[in-house]
């Protein structure tokens, strides 16, 4: 039996990706895709292009994510689907935007390279932090206390390796991913392969990661050729040939705009932008029933939220309550993207993250957290005219900062990056300045989110008449699983699998 309505809720990336997969399982559904904004995407595919003065040419500014891993196979799908092969760019794997990143450690002037696994480790200054929490994890043998089944990424690295390179390292790493603070982040949700060499190597991380033996690399293999053919490809994998990263020519906002014409085209799904979801619930027939702040009501047979979770908890009724939709808090992310009229500004690399300050995040900080450098990763999305130079960055801030009204002021930002790149000159005058707020964009999963997210999948399974929901709503998105543009995706082609 196929379900005969089904709303989506949301049509950020998860939305879109769920109304495009379930449109091609259940061929012949209604399907109703709801969101407040009038542009269907969401804010992870915030991209423009814009005309530089003097007929410079043209950048593109991206807002939210700007490169996806060549091992977004669920992405990859859709690039293969939706026809987009041409319009991919990549990051070679041998560039320096490819290969170098670095790290500013606050109260100390410039950006160190991260050093791989390479003798180069021997000369980075980075090895003071990163020595200690090695040999530590090497030294010590198992201390995960009895019954601990979850804890903060900081309280993992801390118990395996050393503060100090929990401080530097691991609070970068989180910043660069969650921009969020790393003593909150739960490290099974958020780096479930920590756990599992953690016990893959008895204790130590190193040993679990260096000891893989032929029959474990054996079955990585089977289990990645088992992923794969999962997924419809057709030559999009020659794309990635030597790629480290990509993304689109005309940015993110191309895999979200394709996706739109095509759940468009079929005249079985209908978009409903601009309109909020006031309230969802049981009807007297037995469907649920959707009411909007713009249509008549809804009565879809089934229901994907791909709502954050506490915009779930706003509409469904009280005496129907989800568990944990409200537990986790989400970061809010300012992206400042600059455009400064000449090149060398940055050292060749991706970009650099800078760790939480010695004394926890500091009211007098800018509330930086990273920067990317853009021209370097992917220089094709920009058009620029012959012989002409730019250097593009973003900047990335907030998350566990608390902004203040004067911390994204230009000539704040730009002292602050002085300062992180180490010039005695000021910084040119940037030519474009574009300012993104992202408000409560990322999810932070705290420990226990994996169980908990358990429960909530028990009480949307549970009969309707035991006060569940019966299996016909599906709850996914980034405050579920994973946060990726990637994990979007997935969790989009996952849905209604069950039905
Ligand atoms: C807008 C800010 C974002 C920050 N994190 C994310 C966004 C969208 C989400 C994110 N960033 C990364 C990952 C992992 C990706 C993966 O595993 O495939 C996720 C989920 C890694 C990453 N971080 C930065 C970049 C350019 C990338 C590659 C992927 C992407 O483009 O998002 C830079 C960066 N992101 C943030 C900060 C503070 C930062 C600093 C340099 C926050």
């Amino acid at each position: 039996m196929f379900p005969p309505h089904i709303a989506i809720l949301g049509g950020g990336l998860t939305g879109l990706s769920s109304a495009f997969h379930l449109s091609r399982r259940f061929p012949s559904s209604i399907i109703t895709i709801v969101d407040k904004n009038k542009h269907l995407g969401g804010w992870g595919s915030k991209s423009e292009r814009v005309q530089l003065p003097n007929g410079r040419g043209s950048v593109l500014l991206e807002g939210g994510p700007r490169t996806l891993r060549a091992s977004s196979h669920s992405v990859l799908e859709l690039i293969h689907l939706l026809g987009l092969a041409d319009a991919v760019v990549t990051t070679p794997k041998a560039s320096p935007a490819a290969k170098r990143r670095y790290l500013h450690v606050p109260g100390t002037p410039g950006i160190y390279r991260i050093p791989g696994a390479s003798l180069s480790y021997l000369w980075s200054e980075l090895r003071f932090f990163i020595t200690p929490g090695v040999s530590f994890d090497l030294v010590r043998g198992w201390n995960r206390p009895e019954g601990v089944r979850d804890e903060s990424l900081e309280s993992f690295l801390v118990r395996r390796g050393h503060p100090d390179t929990a401080r530097v390292l691991g609070s970068a790493l989180v910043h660069g991913v969650y921009a969020a603070d790393a003593r909150l982040l739960s490290v099974r949700a958020a780096f479930p392969k920590l756990w599992e060499l953690e016990e893959r190597g008895n204790g130590r991380v190193l040993w679990g990661l260096l000891s893989r033996s032929r029959r474990q690399k054996e079955e990585e293999r089977r289990r990645l050729e088992e992923e794969l053919a999962r997924y419809e490809l057709g030559d999009v994998m020659k794309l990635m040939d030597g790629a480290a990263v990509y993304s689109f020519r005309d940015g993110m906002g191309t895999l979200s705009d394709a996706l739109t014409r095509a759940i468009k085209k079929n005249p079985n799904v209908r978009t409903l932008s601009d309109t909020e979801v006031t309230a969802l619930r049981f009807g007297d027939e037995g469907a649920f029933e959707i009411t909007t702040n713009t249509t008549n009501p809804i009565y879809p047979s089934h229901v994907v939220s791909a709502l954050p979770l506490p915009a779930l908890d706003k509409i469904i009724p009280a005496l129907r309550p989800l568990p944990y939709l409200t537990t986790n808090p989400a970061s809010s992310v300012t992206a400042i993207n600059l455009v400064f009229p000449s090149a060398n500004i940055y050292p060749p690399g991706f970009g650099y993250l800078v760790c939480r300050p010695e004394h926890d995040y500091a009211a007098d900080d800018a509330g930086i957290l990273g920067v990317t450098f853009d021209s370097a990763a992917l220089p094709a999305q920009d058009a620029l005219a012959p012989g002409e130079r730019i250097t593009k960055v973003t900047v990335m801030m907030g998350g566990p900062h608390r902004l203040g009204a004067g911390d994204c002021a230009l000539p704040v930002v730009l002292a602050h990056l002085q300062y992180h790149l180490n010039r005695r000159a000021p910084l040119p005058d940037p030519l474009v300045t574009r300012v993104w707020t992202h408000r409560e964009c990322i999810p932070t999963p705290l420990p226990g989110h994996l169980e908990r997210m358990g429960k909530l999948k028990e009480a949307l399974a549970a009969p309707v008449g035991d006060g569940g929901w019966g299996g016909r709503l599906e709850v996914v998105g980034a405050g579920v699983r994973g946060v990726s543009v990637a994990d979007c995706v997935e969790s989009g082609k996952g849905v209604g699998v069950g039905w």
